[in-house]
Protein backbone atom coordinates (compact mmCIF):
# COMPACT_ATOMS: atom_id res chain seq x y z
CA UNK A 1 0.00 0.00 0.00
CA UNK A 2 1.39 3.41 -0.92
CA UNK A 3 0.36 6.97 -0.21
CA UNK A 4 -1.40 7.01 -3.57
CA UNK A 5 -3.81 4.24 -2.58
CA UNK A 6 -7.19 4.43 -4.29
CA UNK A 7 -8.88 3.12 -1.18
CA UNK A 8 -7.46 5.00 1.79
CA UNK A 9 -5.68 8.29 2.32
CA UNK A 10 -3.29 7.00 4.98
CA UNK A 11 0.11 5.61 4.10
CA UNK A 12 0.86 2.12 5.37
CA UNK A 13 2.98 3.61 8.16
CA UNK A 14 0.14 5.91 9.24
CA UNK A 15 -2.33 3.03 9.15
CA UNK A 16 -0.05 0.82 11.25
CA UNK A 17 0.43 3.69 13.68
CA UNK A 18 -3.35 4.09 14.01
CA UNK A 19 -3.76 0.38 14.71
CA UNK A 20 -0.93 0.44 17.22
CA UNK A 21 -2.59 3.35 19.06
CA UNK A 22 -5.87 1.45 19.31
CA UNK A 23 -4.75 -2.07 20.13
CA UNK A 24 -2.52 -3.96 22.53
CA UNK A 25 0.70 -5.46 21.18
CA UNK A 26 -0.94 -8.92 21.22
CA UNK A 27 -3.93 -7.77 19.20
CA UNK A 28 -1.68 -5.75 16.86
CA UNK A 29 0.38 -8.88 16.16
CA UNK A 30 -2.86 -10.80 15.46
CA UNK A 31 -3.87 -8.13 12.93
CA UNK A 32 -0.54 -8.45 11.10
CA UNK A 33 -0.90 -12.25 10.98
CA UNK A 34 -4.42 -11.90 9.59
CA UNK A 35 -3.08 -9.57 6.91
CA UNK A 36 -0.33 -12.05 6.00
CA UNK A 37 -2.70 -15.00 5.64
CA UNK A 38 -5.28 -12.74 3.98
CA UNK A 39 -2.72 -11.81 1.30
CA UNK A 40 -1.94 -15.49 0.68
CA UNK A 41 -5.65 -16.20 0.26
CA UNK A 42 -6.00 -13.16 -2.01
CA UNK A 43 -3.25 -14.54 -4.28
CA UNK A 44 -4.92 -17.94 -4.28
CA UNK A 45 -8.46 -16.73 -4.87
CA UNK A 46 -7.70 -13.77 -7.17
CA UNK A 47 -8.58 -10.82 -4.95
CA UNK A 48 -6.98 -7.35 -4.90
CA UNK A 49 -3.97 -7.39 -2.59
CA UNK A 50 -4.42 -3.73 -1.73
CA UNK A 51 -8.06 -4.09 -0.71
CA UNK A 52 -7.25 -7.25 1.23
CA UNK A 53 -4.47 -5.52 3.10
CA UNK A 54 -6.64 -2.54 4.10
CA UNK A 55 -9.60 -4.69 5.18
CA UNK A 56 -7.40 -7.06 7.20
CA UNK A 57 -5.51 -4.22 8.88
CA UNK A 58 -8.72 -2.44 9.90
CA UNK A 59 -10.86 -5.45 10.87
CA UNK A 60 -10.13 -5.36 14.61
CA UNK A 61 -9.57 -1.60 15.01
CA UNK A 62 -12.46 -1.28 17.49
CA UNK A 63 -11.85 -4.57 19.30
CA UNK A 64 -10.59 -2.76 22.39
CA UNK A 65 -12.81 0.29 22.33
CA UNK A 66 -14.75 0.95 25.52
CA UNK A 67 -18.33 -0.30 25.38
CA UNK A 68 -19.90 3.09 26.00
CA UNK A 69 -18.21 4.66 22.97
CA UNK A 70 -19.19 1.72 20.75
CA UNK A 71 -22.79 1.86 22.02
CA UNK A 72 -22.95 5.56 21.14
CA UNK A 73 -21.72 4.81 17.62
CA UNK A 74 -24.32 2.06 17.17
CA UNK A 75 -27.06 4.50 18.13
CA UNK A 76 -25.81 7.63 16.37
CA UNK A 77 -24.94 5.80 13.15
CA UNK A 78 -28.24 3.88 13.04
CA UNK A 79 -26.60 0.47 13.13
CA UNK A 80 -29.00 -2.41 13.90
CA UNK A 81 -30.14 -1.84 17.47
CA UNK A 82 -30.12 -5.57 18.22
CA UNK A 83 -26.32 -5.22 18.32
CA UNK A 84 -26.83 -3.60 21.73
CA UNK A 85 -28.05 -6.94 23.12
CA UNK A 86 -24.57 -8.31 22.45
CA UNK A 87 -21.07 -7.17 23.26
CA UNK A 88 -17.84 -6.02 21.70
CA UNK A 89 -17.14 -9.43 20.13
CA UNK A 90 -20.18 -8.95 17.86
CA UNK A 91 -20.22 -5.18 17.37
CA UNK A 92 -16.51 -4.37 16.86
CA UNK A 93 -16.76 -5.20 13.13
CA UNK A 94 -19.73 -2.91 12.34
CA UNK A 95 -18.30 -0.16 14.55
CA UNK A 96 -14.89 -0.36 12.82
CA UNK A 97 -16.58 -0.21 9.41
CA UNK A 98 -18.34 3.03 10.41
CA UNK A 99 -15.03 4.47 11.61
CA UNK A 100 -13.30 3.48 8.36
CA UNK A 101 -16.02 5.16 6.32
CA UNK A 102 -16.55 8.29 8.38
CA UNK A 103 -13.12 9.00 9.82
CA UNK A 104 -10.78 7.46 7.26
CA UNK A 105 -12.91 8.20 4.18
CA UNK A 106 -12.85 4.59 3.00
CA UNK A 107 -15.69 4.43 0.48
CA UNK A 108 -15.17 1.02 -1.11
CA UNK A 109 -18.25 -0.99 -0.08
CA UNK A 110 -16.41 -4.26 -0.40
CA UNK A 111 -13.72 -3.21 2.09
CA UNK A 112 -16.34 -1.81 4.46
CA UNK A 113 -18.43 -5.01 4.32
CA UNK A 114 -15.36 -7.18 4.86
CA UNK A 115 -14.58 -5.23 8.04
CA UNK A 116 -18.23 -5.19 9.13
CA UNK A 117 -18.94 -8.89 8.65
CA UNK A 118 -15.65 -10.50 9.63
CA UNK A 119 -17.04 -12.09 12.82
CA UNK A 120 -20.56 -13.15 11.83
CA UNK A 121 -20.39 -13.36 8.03
CA UNK A 122 -23.45 -12.72 5.90
CA UNK A 123 -25.65 -14.48 3.38
CA UNK A 124 -24.01 -12.86 0.37
CA UNK A 125 -20.30 -12.60 0.97
CA UNK A 126 -17.90 -11.24 -1.64
CA UNK A 127 -14.50 -12.89 -2.11
CA UNK A 128 -12.94 -10.12 -0.02
CA UNK A 129 -15.43 -10.63 2.81
CA UNK A 130 -14.72 -14.35 2.75
CA UNK A 131 -10.96 -13.79 2.82
CA UNK A 132 -11.03 -11.56 5.91
CA UNK A 133 -13.46 -13.88 7.70
CA UNK A 134 -11.33 -16.96 6.92
CA UNK A 135 -7.95 -15.29 7.58
CA UNK A 136 -9.20 -14.19 11.01
CA UNK A 137 -10.35 -17.74 11.76
CA UNK A 138 -7.23 -19.63 10.64
CA UNK A 139 -4.32 -17.26 11.34
CA UNK A 140 -1.30 -19.21 12.62
CA UNK A 141 -1.67 -18.38 16.33
CA UNK A 142 -5.18 -19.89 16.45
CA UNK A 143 -5.00 -23.14 18.36
CA UNK A 144 -8.59 -24.27 18.96
CA UNK A 145 -9.50 -27.84 18.00
CA UNK A 146 -11.35 -26.98 14.79
CA UNK A 147 -8.61 -24.85 13.26
CA UNK A 148 -6.63 -27.63 11.55
CA UNK A 149 -9.66 -28.76 9.59
CA UNK A 150 -10.48 -25.14 8.74
CA UNK A 151 -6.93 -24.60 7.40
CA UNK A 152 -7.24 -27.73 5.26
CA UNK A 153 -10.61 -26.62 3.90
CA UNK A 154 -9.14 -23.18 3.06
CA UNK A 155 -6.81 -24.85 0.55
CA UNK A 156 -9.85 -25.80 -1.53
CA UNK A 157 -12.81 -23.61 -0.68
CA UNK A 158 -13.45 -20.42 1.28
CA UNK A 159 -17.16 -21.28 1.36
CA UNK A 160 -16.43 -24.59 3.08
CA UNK A 161 -14.44 -22.81 5.81
CA UNK A 162 -17.23 -20.30 6.36
CA UNK A 163 -19.85 -23.05 6.72
CA UNK A 164 -17.60 -25.01 9.05
CA UNK A 165 -16.53 -22.00 11.13
CA UNK A 166 -20.15 -20.86 11.53
CA UNK A 167 -21.11 -24.34 12.67
CA UNK A 168 -18.29 -24.35 15.23
CA UNK A 169 -19.19 -20.88 16.51
CA UNK A 170 -22.86 -21.84 16.91
CA UNK A 171 -21.89 -25.06 18.67
CA UNK A 172 -19.60 -23.20 21.08
CA UNK A 173 -22.17 -20.50 21.83
CA UNK A 174 -24.89 -23.09 22.49
CA UNK A 175 -22.63 -25.19 24.69
CA UNK A 176 -21.61 -22.19 26.76
CA UNK A 177 -25.24 -21.01 26.91
CA UNK A 178 -24.51 -17.66 25.28
CA UNK A 179 -26.81 -15.51 23.18
CA UNK A 180 -26.45 -15.95 19.43
CA UNK A 181 -26.44 -12.94 17.14
CA UNK A 182 -28.74 -14.22 14.37
CA UNK A 183 -26.53 -13.26 11.41
CA UNK A 184 -24.29 -16.26 12.13
CA UNK A 185 -27.30 -18.53 11.62
CA UNK A 186 -27.97 -16.97 8.22
CA UNK A 187 -24.30 -17.43 7.29
CA UNK A 188 -24.42 -21.05 8.47
CA UNK A 189 -27.56 -21.79 6.45
CA UNK A 190 -26.00 -20.31 3.34
CA UNK A 191 -22.54 -21.86 3.51
CA UNK A 192 -23.23 -25.16 5.27
CA UNK A 193 -21.81 -28.09 3.30
CA UNK A 194 -22.09 -31.81 3.80
CA UNK A 195 -18.85 -33.70 4.54
CA UNK A 196 -18.73 -34.97 0.94
CA UNK A 197 -19.17 -31.46 -0.48
CA UNK A 198 -16.41 -30.03 1.71
CA UNK A 199 -13.40 -31.60 0.02
N1 LIG B 1 -23.35 -14.85 16.30
C1 LIG B 1 -22.67 -14.61 17.43
N2 LIG B 1 -23.32 -14.33 18.56
C2 LIG B 1 -22.65 -14.08 19.70
N3 LIG B 1 -21.31 -14.14 19.81
C3 LIG B 1 -20.61 -14.43 18.72
C4 LIG B 1 -21.24 -14.68 17.47
N4 LIG B 1 -20.28 -14.94 16.53
C5 LIG B 1 -19.11 -14.87 17.18
N5 LIG B 1 -19.28 -14.57 18.48
C6 LIG B 1 -18.23 -14.45 19.49
O1 LIG B 1 -17.25 -13.58 18.98
C7 LIG B 1 -15.94 -14.02 19.31
C8 LIG B 1 -15.08 -14.19 18.08
O2 LIG B 1 -14.96 -12.97 17.45
P1 LIG B 1 -13.67 -12.64 16.58
O3 LIG B 1 -13.95 -11.43 15.78
O4 LIG B 1 -13.23 -13.83 15.82
O5 LIG B 1 -12.68 -12.27 17.71
P2 LIG B 1 -11.23 -12.77 17.98
O6 LIG B 1 -10.46 -12.26 16.79
O7 LIG B 1 -10.86 -12.12 19.24
O8 LIG B 1 -11.31 -14.26 18.07
C9 LIG B 1 -16.12 -15.35 20.02
O9 LIG B 1 -16.01 -15.12 21.40
C10 LIG B 1 -17.51 -15.78 19.64
O10 LIG B 1 -18.09 -16.57 20.64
Amino acid sequence: MTQTSLYIKLSREELLELIRENLSQKRYDHVLRVEKIGLQLAEQYGESLEKTSIACLLHDLKKQEDDQTSRQTIISENLPLNLLDFGNSVWHGPVAAVYAEKQLDVSDEDILNAIKNHTVGSEHMSVLEKIVFVADYIEPARSFAAVEKARKLAEESLDAVIGYASQQTLKNLLESKKKIYPQTILTYNKYLMTESEEI
